[in-house]
């Protein structure tokens, strides 16, 4: 499997993002996204995910599932952490795993392996910024997607929540999985650097 991009073009706000850009990540390789403030690093992983229009360009995932638009074999996750306050924590992971499609590993198995299983009974509402992050990441385990969008995944987490999420994409890519992850620090494991041109 190999997500194509060629000269892809992305517009917001009447203003042109970036033009005419290139790459490939193939199967089994992590790609940070690295670059200024302001350059289009979330613009382009929301692009690639179906929430933001293709100004030119093509984009394509090379043996993927041809009846499946590239965001239904994608995980996004982006800076706002989707959930339901009300819901509780299993409750909100039973959601997410039902609205996409499940596949992966167990409910229990993926809030055990985020260290939310002891919170399973909690409002999501009531979560610190870490543990929203970390449930928000859940559906990464219990939703088989071969390719991840990540957006800044390591904000917010300590430092062994970092190692967890470092791990779980180290899993990902060795079984064959993509992760395009954009970052302003260390992603904690061996990645192919894309660095977008200079903000204005
Ligand atoms: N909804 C929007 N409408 C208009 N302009 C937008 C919109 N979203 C983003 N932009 C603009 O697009 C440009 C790229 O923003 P983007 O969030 O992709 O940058 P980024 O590289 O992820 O930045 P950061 O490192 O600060 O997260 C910025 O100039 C921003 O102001």
């Amino acid at each position: 499997m190999r997500l194509v991009a060629e000269g892809l073009a992305c517009l917001r706000g009447g203003r042109m993002v970036f033009e005419g850009l290139g790459f490939a990540i193939e199967a089994g390789e992590a790609v940070e996204l690295v670059g200024p403030n302001g350059v289009g690093k979330s613009s382009l992983i929301r692009l690639i995910a179906g929430l933001v229009r293709i100004e030119a360009g093509l984009l394509r995932l090379e043996g993927g599932d041809d009846e499946a638009t590239i965001a239904e074999q994608a995980h996004y996750c982006g800076h706002q952490d989707a959930f339901k306050p009300a819901l509780t924590v299993a409750e909100n992971i039973a959601f997410w795993s039902d609205f996409l499609g499940g596949g992966g590993i167990g409910r229990e198995a993926a809030l055990a392996r985020l260290g939310l299983d002891h919170l399973a009974d909690l409002p999501a509402g009531y979560l610190s910024a870490g543990q929203r992050r970390r449930l928000a990441l859940s559906r990464l385990l219990t939703v088989r997607r071969p390719l991840w969008l990540l957006d800044e995944p390591m904000a917010a987490l300590d430092q062994a929540s970092q190692t967890v999420l470092g791990a779980l994409m180290s899993d990902h890519i060795a079984a064959g999985g993509m992760v395009l992850a954009a970052t302003h620090g260390p992603l904690g494991i061996p990645a192919r650097r894309l660095a977008l041109g200079r903000a204005s």
